[in-house]
């Protein structure tokens, strides 16, 4: 497996390779002349017809056949559950289908559609798991649209997925650096900024409005996996608008809790640990963490999805901050969807190595290249820490490297 990944990447990945960073560790490109020739005899054999058909007729292959077809048509079709899906979420279908099963007569006049559009909505909806028959004549929500309205951020991520679909259009083009400017690269003003501690509200607002609503996924996964209650102070490194420490407020009660991010986004976590009656623990601090000094005193750290937004040499430069305010027996967690979460790499590797790319900065990283980062940033004794669902959220503990060396 490993080797057949070195193949896939020499030679034919041009992108790949010169935007796979010096810092990184290298993988290994060994691949024997035995090796290349078994491949490419199995992937003759794939890609015949003679072989495609035999294979699908043989009892012994035929449900091998049918999985991959069916994994293959997914991949083909994507795009079109994923459309499916934002109408859901425009139309509000699954709030109206919260209150219980409806018919097509009553969601046509909810949704405001003809009849046959509806039906054909619900059908798509049911084969996707998103909505479910009820008895001959009714819909009610599916597994899936019940989970969605669960987690709040999630349609708010498939609404904003419309700018990443449209920066997506011609993959090529983006991959080759031809778009001048992206809509995600708008959206997200803070990695282009010449000034970041500059934006204005108007600027940062939308996406951290985003943040905040989709920070309930990650801030419980964090909870549950780490325990606060054993530190005096946590800084939030670009905490937003202060939601996850407004979530571990309410599991450390004793915790004292500070929050940096550019100054706009600090005003409304201010804003926030005010209304949430934290404000006598709590306070924000806004300027740039590349550039500013980071609020000394914490003996604790998070940097919950920050690190996949920048390049290496930024991200060593935050890291070295981090480090330069931690006392020897502090901790730093680093928490984001990292590369090589098992069973969800399509989810690094795919969605946000090209919602990275479109956003014109960073990518994701697997747990090792993150560690070999925190090391040459100064921390040592780099933990992974297993989370309920690695797909959204992985974590690692870092502590200072006793001395203060960085490699
Ligand atoms: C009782 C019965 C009938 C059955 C029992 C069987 C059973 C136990 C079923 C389980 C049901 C259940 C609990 C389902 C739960 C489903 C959940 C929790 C689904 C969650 C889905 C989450 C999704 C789809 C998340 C999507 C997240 C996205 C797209 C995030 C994007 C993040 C971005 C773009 C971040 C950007 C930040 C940046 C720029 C990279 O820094
Ligand atoms: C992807 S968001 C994550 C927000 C939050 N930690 C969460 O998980 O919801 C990245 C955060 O880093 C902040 N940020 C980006 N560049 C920054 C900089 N140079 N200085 C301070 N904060 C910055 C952004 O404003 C934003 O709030």
């Amino acid at each position: 497996m490993k080797i057949f990944e070195g193949s896939a990447q020499s030679g034919r990945d041009p992108a790949g390779s010169s935007a796979r960073s010096a810092l990184s560790p290298k993988r290994s490109d060994a691949c024997g002349t035995i090796a290349d020739q078994l491949f490419a005899w199995r992937d003759g054999l794939l890609g015949s017809p003679r072989f495609q058909r035999w294979a699908s007729a043989f009892p012994l292959t035929r449900p091998i056949a049918r999985t991959q077809a069916r994994a293959l048509f997914d991949v083909c079709a994507g795009f079109v559950y994923s459309q499916i899906l934002f109408a859901c979420v425009q139309l509000r279908l699954f709030e109206i289908l919260s209150d219980g099963p409806k018919t097509i007569e009553d969601l046509s006049i909810r949704l405001a559609l003809s009849p046959a559009a509806t039906e054909r909505l619900l059908e798509a909806a049911v084969s996707l798991g998103l909505a479910a028959r009820r008895g001959k004549s009714r819909y009610g929500l599916g597994v899936s649209g019940a989970a969605i309205l669960g987690n709040p951020g999630v349609a708010e991520m498939v609404e904003h997925h419309a700018l990443l679909y449209a920066d997506l259009a011609d993959p090529a083009a983006l991959l080759r650096g031809e778009l001048n400017e992206t809509k995600l690269s708008r959206f997200w003003a803070y990695p282009r900024a010449e000034s970041a501690a500059a934006l204005k509200s108007d600027e940062v607002g939308p996406y951290s409005a985003l943040m905040a609503a989709s920070q309930a996924f990650v801030a419980h996964d964090i909870l549950a996996a780490w325990r606060f209650k054993q530190h005096r102070h946590l800084l939030d490194v670009g905490g937003g608008e202060g939601a996850f420490l407004a979530t571990v407020a309410a599991a450390a009660p004793h915790l004292r809790l500070t929050l940096f991010d550019l100054p706009p986004i600090a005003v409304k976590a201010r804003i926030k640990f005010d209304a949430v009656g934290l404000s006598a623990r709590a306070d924000a601090v806004g300027g740039d963490f590349f550039k500013d000094p980071l609020p000394q005193g914490a003996d604790v750290v998070s940097l919950n999805r920050i690190l996949h937004d920048h390049d290496d040499a930024r991200v060593l430069v935050l890291l070295r901050a981090v480090r330069d305010i931690l006392p020897p027996d502090g901790a730093l967690l680093v928490a984001e969807p990292m590369a090589d979460a098992p069973g969800a790499e399509p989810v690094g590797a795919a969605y946000f190595g090209f919602y990275l790319l479109a956003m014109g900065s960073g990518r994701p990283r697997t747990a090792e290249q993150l560690t070999h980062l925190l090391k040459m940033a100064g921390f040592d004794a780099v933990r992974k820490v297993p989370t309920r669902r690695p797909l959204m959220t992985g974590l690692l503990v870092a502590r200072p490297r006793k001395g203060g060396s960085r490699s």
